[in-house]
């Protein structure tokens, strides 16, 4: 029925009505279409070609035969010429010489000489399309200089009293004006003449300084100057770049959206509190606190709207060779901030701001009920004290005692369980002795405890003010001082902690801490989360913070399978990286972006800026259960080595077991921090020692670097605070896309079976992995690779099979394996009895 319908319809259709003729437009220039016709161009620019050469050789004629020609002209405006009898002297006759008279004698004198200059190149350019000189630059050059030797010669005419017989060399216009001038200022003319050519060079040549240049630049051959270099500012390359250029390719500075400007500074917040005291003395609590530290944080970068990233402009002009010093004495040192250079650092007003009224509140009846409860159960075991003083932490108080002479630590340390019970509160933990203080500690939870918010410690002098690489705020000491660290010196950090007890609060406080010092152009974060709900808010930040794989979707990573590809991928950055500083001479990451910000290594040579990389793995204990090896061999690897080119790892896991932190990845964390765990084992296991599983939850957690192991509370962002915070850098003018990591392409086998290796199901290139290994005697995985083509994981499993068939030994670490079959037969013969 419906093709049926169709036709009916089309038959149905009314005829159209006979198509109107538009109606006659009035003839209009479309000069498009005159200059996309190549002939109109030919004849137009031999046109201008040709009149360049008149025109020259009518001024130069002028410049000799113009006096003469002068009454000729002058007669031919009063009766025909040829009544006049006279006759022009001027090699273009009449035309010629009136035209001359008009631009050398009135105007500019033998700056005249600039326009058919100016003419023969606008010529060339529009007959065969090429340029001999940037027809822009040169026609405001002969411009300016035409003007100023007219102003020069008519100074020099004036003053050597030769108006007579030299004012066809300086033009009417330079002679004038010196007169004009000559009226005002006197002698003041030549300085003012000079001034202008001051300017004229300053602005042509871009000068910015006075400094005579250390060497010389080729002028004389000029070439592209390369795709690569960065333009820090537009002025640079205005002059240079036809107007379609600019259009096209320089980005228009966009608004920054939705996003209000910030203010300078944060409101201040109290820093540290000093709460030690000595409980020797009367009313402890009532001791007068010292007022709050003002504290300040300010976000604010300058905005600078001249400003444009201008690496993509590819050029397509003839200009000088820039050279790094040439770049360094024009624009100073390199800004990679300049990426981006309106982004707004999130402000302290993102973060809530929670009441003095969930301070911790230790009253003076907690402390001294504790005290005598100590030293009464401390007496009940025989141990005297000499002294006691407490300490009031955020989330613990801390009792130093000091023994009396002949009490033996160990002998405290045993009783650890028995003063707890005494004490009737969890999370007793014993330090004995002090490290560097000759007393015994004992931590005492608070009844209630503080919260410490993420603002108070953000707009804390300690933070604002470090100049440390990669800043992270941890917490508040218990004598509540705020703690800050650096992630790039620490280099690495291992984090564990039961379900449950701070752990992901720990983790966005360590990336808020990150996001509030440092600009997008310096910090990228790869984010791996197996639980998938974890890190996902920070999803906003892909095209700010975010690197990640070329190919991949998603800027947060959730499989397995690419989280292997992405450590892999780290790792290839990781040695390209490496070359780079070889390449430079440099020793770290700090140096080799020092050297680039000065502009002493060249973006032609690969050279770039290096952003800082922090690898986030909330939740490793997942990983490992499901990649094994693959994830935890180039974890380790980069562990070992990224701490020198930027790359700092944050791992995590819920299960410090010892098939998770194994003692390769535990070897090269030396920084870890373990928030409440359900053993001694396990806070063995992350921390080396016990203490861990008398934490008290909630972000309380001991950090163990340098051999040192402090109780820290961890600062409180709840999740609304990270939604503001990515909305907030999220909602800015961001990069094109994330931070593109190098391509690994990992083998499609997917992830092997730990250890058992299945003989049954072989690879397919197994045969031939075998043979290979025989012909050559030698049993490596990178002949496998090399020779089959094979990725490094596949062929990794190629040679386990190989060992488990008996046809190779085990693995001898750096060494080849033995190869046990040495004759092919004897293989062919073993193949046979597989299949
Ligand atoms: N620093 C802190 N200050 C106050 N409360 C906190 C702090 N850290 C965590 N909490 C409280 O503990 C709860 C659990 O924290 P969090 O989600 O970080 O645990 P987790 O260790 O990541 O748990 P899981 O492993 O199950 O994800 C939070 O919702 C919060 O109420």
């Amino acid at each position: 029925m419906a093709p049926t319908t169709v036709k009916q319809n089309t038959i149905r259709r009314p005829e159209r009505a006979p198509k109107e003729e538009p109606p006659k437009k009035a003839w209009t220039l479309n000069f498009d279409q005159v200059f996309s016709d190549k002939r109109n161009n030919l004849t137009l620019g031999v046109l201008m070609m040709m009149l360049s050469g008149g025109l020259f050789f009518a001024f130069v004629s002028y410049l000799f035969n113009g006096q003469a020609d002068q009454s000729t002209i002058n007669a031919a405006f009063r009766a025909p010429l040829r009544e006049t009898g006279e006759e022009t002297r001027n090699w273009l006759g009449l035309a010629g010489a009136y035209i001359a008279h008009v631009f050398v004698f009135r105007w500019f004198g033998v700056g005249a000489l600039g326009l058919p200059v100016i003419a023969f190149l606008a010529g060339c350019k529009v007959a065969f399309g090429t340029e001999l000189l940037p027809l822009r630059r040169t026609t405001k050059a002969i411009l300016f200089l035409s003007f100023w030797i007219s102003l020069l010669l008519g100074y020099i005419v004036l003053v050597t009293d030769s108006v007579q017989d030299y004012s066809i060399w300086c033009g009417g216009l330079g002679y004038e004006l010196n007169v004009a001038l000559y009226g005002l200022i006197g002698w003041g003319n030549v300085a003012l003449i000079g001034f202008l050519l001051f300017c004229f060079v300053v602005f042509f040549f871009n000068v910015t300084s006075l400094q005579w240049p250390s060497r010389s630049t080729n002028t004389s051959a000029p070439s592209p100057r390369p795709s690569t270099t960065r333009f820090d500012r537009v002025e640079d390359s205005y002059d240079d770049i036809d107007d379609e250029i600019l259009a096209d390719e320089i980005p228009e500075p966009a608004p920054v959206a939705v996003v209000e400007p910030a203010p300078p500074t944060a409101p201040a917040a109290p820093v540290a509190e000093e709460t030690t005291r000595e409980l020797s003395l009367p009313t402890p609590a009532s001791a007068p606190r010292p007022a709050a530290k003002p504290g300040s944080l300010t976000f604010t970068i300058e905005d600078t709207t001249a400003v444009v990233e201008a690496e993509s402009i590819t050029p397509v002009f003839d200009v000088e060779p820039v050279t790094g010093e040439d770049l360094l004495s024009t624009h100073g040192l390199y800004d990679p901030t300049l990426d981006l250079p309106r982004y707004q650092f999130p402000t302290a007003e993102l973060l809530t701001d929670y009441p003095e009224s969930q301070k911790a509140q230790v009253g003076a009846d907690e402390l001294e009920a504790n005290k005598d409860r100590i030293v009464e159960t401390l007496q009940n075991y025989g141990i005297t004290i000499d002294h006691i003083k407490a300490t009031i932490g955020p989330t613990v108080t801390l009792y130093e005692i000091v023994p009396s002479a002949g009490v033996r630590i160990s002998k405290i340390k045993s009783l650890e369980d028995d003063i707890a019970l005494n004490l009737a509160a969890l999370g007793i933990r014993i330090i004995a002795p002090m490290p560097g203080k000759g007393t015994i500690g004992i931590e005492v939870p608070n009844k209630n405890r503080e919260m410490v918010s993420i603002r108070s410690v953000m707009t804390s002098d300690k933070f604002a003010k470090s100049t440390y690489e990669l800043p992270v705020v941890l917490g508040k000491t218990i004598s509540n001082e705020i703690y800050v660290a650096d992630l790039a010196k620490m280099p690495h950090l291992l984090m564990a902690g039961a379900t449950g007890q701070g752990k992901s609060v720990g983790l966005n406080v360590l990336l808020t801490s990150l996001i509030y010092k440092k600009h997008p152009s310096q910090l990228k974060l790869v984010l791996v989360d197996p639980k998938k709900v974890e890190l996902t808010l920070f999803n906003k930040l892909e095209r700010h913070f975010l690197a990640k794989l070329p190919d991949s979707d998603e800027a947060i990573i959730t499989d397995t399978k690419k989280v292997v590809n992405t450590l892999n991928s780290l790792c290839i950055e990781m040695d390209n990286r490496y070359n780079l500083l070889k390449d430079a001479g440099c020793r770290n990451l700090k140096e080799y972006n020092a050297k680039f910000v000065q502009r002493r290594l060249s973006p032609e040579k690969g050279h770039r800026f290096l952003p800082y990389i922090v690898l986030i793995v909330d939740e490793l204990a997942d990983l490992m259960m499901t990649a094994g090896k693959e994830v935890e061999q180039p974890i380790a690897r980069l562990a070992q080595l990224a701490r020198a080119i930027g790359i700092h790892l944050v791992v995590a896991t819920q299960r410090p077991s010892v098939n998770v932190i194994t003692g390769l990845i535990k070897a090269n964390f030396p920084a870890r921090l373990s928030f409440k765990v359900t053993s001694k084992i396990d806070s063995r296991t992350i921390l080396d020692t016990g203490g861990a599983e008398q934490l008290v939850g909630m972000g309380d957690m001991l950090l163990s670097s340098n051999s040192d192991l402090i109780r820290l509370q961890c600062p409180f962002v709840d999740t609304n605070e990270i939604e503001e915070i990515c909305d907030f850098v999220g909602n800015q003018r961001g990069y094109e896309d994330a931070y593109a990591l190098p391509e690994f392409v990992g083998d499609d086998g997917g992830i092997p079976d730990d250890k058992d290796v299945d003989l049954e199901n072989r690879d397919p290139m197994f045969d031939e992995a075998a043979r290979l290994v025989v012909i050559h005697q030698q049993g490596s995985t990178s002949l496998i690779q090399r020779r089959l083509k094979l990725g490094y994981n596949r062929a990794g499993r190629l040679i386990d099979q190989l060992e488990a068939a008996g046809i190779v030994g085990p693995f001898e670490g750096s060494k080849a394996r033995e190869v046990l079959i040495h004759d092919t037969q004897v293989l062919e013969e073993r193949l046979k009895e597989m299949s």
